[in-house]
């Protein structure tokens, strides 16, 4: 795999290396010394999966809050999302900056992201289905939120969410 950072320090996007043969393709997904050797302590306690089922269906931005933060790589297993990642460590150069790169199951790619960061992304095709692979277990309650339009962070998805929950709707502003 190949271990490509992104402009916010820690958020990196892991681009796979599929080996093919007459049979078909086998492709690594994660693999500890490899993320260690670029420099991320990550070991994944708990895997869960998103599906998503229409088009344009918007979930997050979330993050944990302490002592419940969580480290996270996420995949696509079906479709394509747009996925985004937002700085939310005030000592980080790029603090309240966000980034955002396009997952699909075809191309194996993932979206690292560590803690101070909060994650969410946008379905590009129906039924989009999102691996998670989380190096904490889940508490619920810890969750905190951005807004998908909130001026503070300035974020260009492709388009406006056709779904989203009432939770992530209501988001305050960051100011
Ligand atoms: C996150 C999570 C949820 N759940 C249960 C709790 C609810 O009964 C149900 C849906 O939970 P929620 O509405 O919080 O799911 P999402 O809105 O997809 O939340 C996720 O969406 C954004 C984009 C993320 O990056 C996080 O992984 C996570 O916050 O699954 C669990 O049992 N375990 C879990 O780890």
């Amino acid at each position: 795999m190949i271990l490509r950072p992104t402009a916010i320090a820690g958020v990196v996007e892991v681009l796979a290396e599929p080996v093919a043969d007459a049979r078909g393709r086998f492709i690594r997904t994660w693999c500890a010394d490899e993320f260690a050797a670029a420099g991320l302590d990550f070991r994944p306690h708990q895997v869960s999966i998103s599906e998503n089922r229409a088009r344009h269906t918007l979930r997050g931005l979330h993050f944990q809050v302490a002592p419940a933060e969580e480290r996270k790589l996420i995949r696509c297993l079906r479709g394509a999302v747009f996925d985004v990642a937002v700085d939310l460590r005030p000592d980080s150069p790029s603090y309240r900056c966000w980034v955002g790169v396009e997952l699909t199951a075809a191309q194996h790619n993932a979206l690292f992201v560590p803690h101070g960061c909060a994650h969410g992304f946008l379905s590009l095709t129906e039924d989009a289905w999102l691996e998670y692979l989380i190096d904490a277990p889940y508490r619920p309650g810890t969750a905190r939120g951005l807004r998908w339009n909130d001026p503070a962070f300035g974020i260009a998805w492709p388009a406006a969410p056709a779904v989203i929950s009432d939770r992530d709707r209501d988001w305050p502003d960051h100011g």
